[in-house]
């Protein structure tokens, strides 16, 4: 079993990746160009370890070039067979943590090599992506767990068992860029310090309230109403739905959002026959006619 809200039925596993995953599941909706991809560690509360971290990010970069794809769902499996709790991902797994980073533990090729923090990398991709990610959370999304959620496109909760929970501080860690700063954009100032700085558990329905959850809904139903988000999404323009993600993103995020958002102008320039005309004319040796083309106003 995967998980205990999981639908076998709607999806398939990525065949050209998932043999090789041990932390993560990721999976394509049957009929849908949805993406379901979990964390797999649910015995530690979806805790991630250097190998979970490069899996999520070589399935998320593996998601973001399937052109027919517009939805990634971000979510963990459950419940914990210890205990029967439940976790979308409780950060950074503490018992590898080492002094420069967390440590390869356990992987004798790997064991060697430096800490890492590579999970703000995969932090990037969530936000550069050009699709709608939703973090889907079953349980608790706790430290790196929560600047995850924060970094997402939407959040979707299960009204009974989401708890939302910034522990940073308590083990001396600090996500100081879009877990702390990004989430004082969605949820203002004071609360964002509060979420910090007090280290108070939160709700589905508060985190909601508070503007950082889009919408709670019953634990049973929470998978099925993701993949009616997917559904919903899929339906849109593809380029507008890009444009927005990186209109929203372009004030926050400075040259890197002008630059991410200046790229797709490139491409949509590049589509013209305007464009078209002063290549070949590079190709075929000539002057460029641009004659044909408005000074648009
Ligand atoms: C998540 C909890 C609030 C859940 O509490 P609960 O009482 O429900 O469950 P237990 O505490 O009994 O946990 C069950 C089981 O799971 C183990 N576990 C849980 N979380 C982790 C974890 N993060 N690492 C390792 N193991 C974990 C727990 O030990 C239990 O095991 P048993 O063997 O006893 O069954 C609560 O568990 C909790 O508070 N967890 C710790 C949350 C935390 O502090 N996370 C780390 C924050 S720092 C971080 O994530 C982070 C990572 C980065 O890579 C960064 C990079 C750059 C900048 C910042 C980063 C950063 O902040």
């Amino acid at each position: 079993m995967v998980s205990e809200l999981f639908d076998e039925e709607q999806w398939e596993p990525v065949a050209d990746l998932n043999d090789e995953l041990e932390d993560i599941t990721y999976h394509r909706a049957v009929d849908a160009g949805t993406v379901r991809i979990a964390f797999d560690r649910p015995a530690v509360r979806n805790a991630f370890r250097p190998g979970t971290v490069d899996e999520l990010y070589d399935a998320l970069d593996h998601a973001k070039r399937q052109t027919d794809v517009g939805c990634i769902l971000l979510t963990g499996n459950g419940p914990s067979p210890k205990d029967g709790g439940w976790a979308f991902c409780s950060g950074g797994d503490q018992t590898i943590r080492g002094e420069d980073g967390y440590q390869y533990e356990g992987d004798e090729e790997r064991a060697s090599e430096q800490g890492r923090l590579h999970i703000l990398e995969v932090q990037r991709l969530i936000r550069h992506i050009p699709k709608v990610v939703v973090c889907v959370v079953p349980g608790w999304a706790v430290g790196g767990g929560h600047s995850l959620h924060v970094v997402c496109d939407l959040t979707l909760a299960s009204a009974e068992h989401a708890k939302f929970l910034q522990t940073d501080p308590d083990v001396a860690s600090y996500d100081a860029g879009f877990g702390s700063a990004y989430l004082a954009k969605q949820i203002g100032q004071k609360k964002a310090r509060e979420v910090f700085f007090l280290g108070k558990t939160y709700s589905a329905a508060e985190a909601a309230e508070m503007g950082m959850v889009n919408e709670a809904v019953p634990h049973e139903e929470l998978e099925a109403t993701a993949l009616e988000w997917g559904e919903r999404i899929n339906a849109k323009s593809p380029t507008a739905m890009r444009m927005l993600k990186y209109a929203f993103n372009m004030t926050d995020d400075g040259m890197v959002g002008q630059q991410v958002f200046a790229g797709e102008a490139t491409r949509l320039g590049y589509m013209t026959d305007e464009a078209k005309e002063g290549r070949d004319a590079f190709v075929e040796g000539r002057d460029p006619e641009f004659d044909d083309y408005p000074w648009h106003y």
